[in-house]
């Protein structure tokens, strides 16, 4: 077996609806929808091991803190784990008042009986039944035509009708999916929907709410957009109904059908976190909230501590989150190459901290979601002289001249191409210190005095030279140009920089000297030390020991 050479004798893209006067690619997104996670039940359902009781309370109380208001918490006719979760939620009133509680079942009595059973004492719940409505499952699951699939799904509301009313003291709100929505013909999904709001009568406090599954993502989002955008139009009593979106990511655009449902005038979204569920999993909620929060829209879910909520739902759903996830993974705000760690280099240094966020290759600040800047700038073979001075920058306080930098940046162009791999700032101040703190041969500096009067200054430096002590002695209009004075080379200065590294009784002075010698390419030196004279001194004797190599 291998992949055809026709594969349209195998395969037909799904049709696309007529609906030439779509609104939706006209529109833009202004505010959040109603989020509801999935996380505990279509999350769960598709764990190789599902969640322990513990496991699922500790993600449940996540969510609530998270923000999401709507969860569905199990299919508790399905296992007395879910049951009894359940349960375990409503004995020990663990759900806050601003917090719904959300159950599935099939549209079946025996279930859906369970089902109200798993709820008695619940202060309020809505109740998630389905049944497919796809000629495929129509076809070949149910064996039932169209008017057998609207029977189940209107039997199946009267029978929510009637064991609510059992359990009066409970709010109750119902939620029907035509599951299979985007492969079921639209008028029929509208067809079956108008037939469940009639049994169920939705007012405005208690609306409806259609949940319109891609429960396999089968076509472009665009087609789903024009489904959501068709039964939005059609349905009756729109106003009291909460049209909510379900999208799997079979075709890798979960987010991008949820994002164009909310277009098409979905009110609500149904997914996992970081895209856990079925195969290729549910839409993920993070990604469409920090989409709006990129976008300036108030997500209304707080994401500050990212990572912490990554790792619950790790620990919870035991499989990892990959590092290029949007807005989580552990490399997605990471730059290694070159002209990405200049431009957020630059981009840091002008971005206004009360502004517009305007960081080159960061569509987010990695601070508002809790991940620090140390991860931003990483350096390996592809980087340039950025991704170096920023870790310099940030990490020791160094702040190399321009041309220091592009020196520089050599030396650990030959060190990663050499090892292959990733350097740490420590490696590459370790690196800078062999290279030009420690190139003490052949002079080695020791001491010296400085006198000055009238504009002159007197230096005496005492240094080894290859190991034996030297006297130095000259004058000039600086301690610099006095010890240029003093040596036997035939040294030009052709760069200066100084500045201070940290503050108070701490600070200490770098100094940068670029200098050429004997008419030869000119080469930089520093110095580090809490005198600043010092440290010019030793930044001069750097820069012409490395030229004498
Ligand atoms: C797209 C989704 O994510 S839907 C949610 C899916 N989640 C789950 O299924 C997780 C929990 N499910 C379970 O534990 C079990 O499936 C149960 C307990 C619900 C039912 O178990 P069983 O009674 O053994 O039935 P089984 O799982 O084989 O389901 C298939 C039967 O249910 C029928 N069925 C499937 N879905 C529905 C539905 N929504 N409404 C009514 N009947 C349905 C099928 O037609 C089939 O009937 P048949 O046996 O007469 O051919
Ligand atoms: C039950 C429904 C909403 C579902 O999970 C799906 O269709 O994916």
């Amino acid at each position: 077996m291998s992949m055809l050479k026709n594969p349209a004798k195998k395969y037909r893209a799904y049709p696309v609806l007529n609906l030439p006067d779509r609104t939706w690619p006209n529109r833009i997104l202004t505010e959040a929808p109603i989020w509801c996670s999935s996380d505990l039940r279509d999350g769960n359902q598709s764990l190789i091991e599902p969640m322990s009781p513990d496991k699922k309370l500790k993600f449940f109380k996540t969510l609530v803190q998270v923000g999401i208001k709507e969860i569905e918490v199990g299919f508790p006719s399905a296992s007395q784990t879910d049951f009894d979760f359940v349960r375990l939620l409503i004995e020990d009133n663990l759900v806050p008042d601003d917090t719904t509680i959300q159950v599935l079942t099939q549209a079946r009595e025996d279930l859906i009986a369970r089902t109200f059973e798993s709820l008695q004492g619940a202060k309020k719940a809505i109740v998630h039944v389905y049944n497919a409505t796809s000629p495929a499952f129509r076809k070949i699951v149910f064996k039932q035509d169209k008017d057998g699939t609207r029977a189940l799904a209107v039997h199946a509301a009267q029978l929510l009708k009637k064991y609510a009313a059992q359990q009066p003291d409970t709010d109750w709100r119902f939620e029907y999916s035509p599951e299979t929505f985007s492969a079921t013909e639209p008028e029929f999904a509208v067809e079956v929907c108008n037939a469940v709001s009639e049994v169920i009568q939705p007012t405005d406090t208690h609306k409806l709410i259609f949940n319109l599954p891609a429960t396999v993502e089968v076509a472009m989002p665009n087609v789903y957009a024009d489904q959501i955008e068709y039964f939005c139009r059609h349905i009756n009593n729109r106003d009291k109904i909460v049209v909510s979106l379900h999208t799997h990511n079979d075709r890798g655009t979960g987010v991008a059908a949820s994002e164009l449902g909310l277009l098409a005038g979905a009110d609500r979204v149904e997914g996992c976190l970081f895209g856990n569920g079925e195969r290729t999993g549910n839409v993920d909620l993070v990604n469409l909230a920090l989409n709006l929060y990129t976008h300036g829209i108030d997500p209304k879910l707080d994401f500050s501590d990212i990572d912490h909520i990554r790792q619950v739902v790790e620990e919870c759903n035991q499989l990892p989150v990959h590092p290029r996830h949007p807005y989580v993974g552990d490399l997605v705000h990471t730059a290694f190459s070159g002209s990405h760690q200049d431009a957020i280099r630059k981009g840091f240094a002008q971005q206004d901290p009360d502004g517009i966020w305007e960081v080159p290759y960061l569509p987010i600040d990695p601070a508002d979601i809790g991940r620090s800047y140390e991860a931003v700038i990483r350096v390996n073979s592809q980087s340039g002289k950025g991704g170096v001075t920023y870790l310099l920058e940030q990490e020791y306080g160094i702040q190399m001249p321009r041309r220091m930098q592009i020196e520089f940046s050599q030396v650990i162009k030959e060190e990663t191409d050499r090892s292959g791999t990733e350097v740490s700032a420590m490696q590459i101040y370790n690196l800078l210190d062999t290279h030009y703190l420690q190139a003490h041969t052949p002079y080695a500096y020791q001491t010296h005095s400085l006198q000055e009067s009238g504009g002159e200054s007197q230096l005496q430096v005492e240094v080894h030279k290859n190991g034996q002590p030297v006297q130095l002695q000259g004058a000039g209009s600086g301690p610099i140009a006095a010890l240029a004075a003093s040596l036997p080379e035939d040294i030009e200065i052709m760069d200066y920089n100084e500045h201070a590294i940290g503050s108070g009784s701490n600070a200490r002075a770098a100094a940068y000297i670029e200098l050429r010698r004997d008419g030869q390419r000119p080469v930089f030196g520093v110095g580090i030390d809490h005198n600043i004279t010092t440290a010019s001194i030793k930044a001069l004797f750097s820069a012409l020991n490395r030229s004498l190599v």
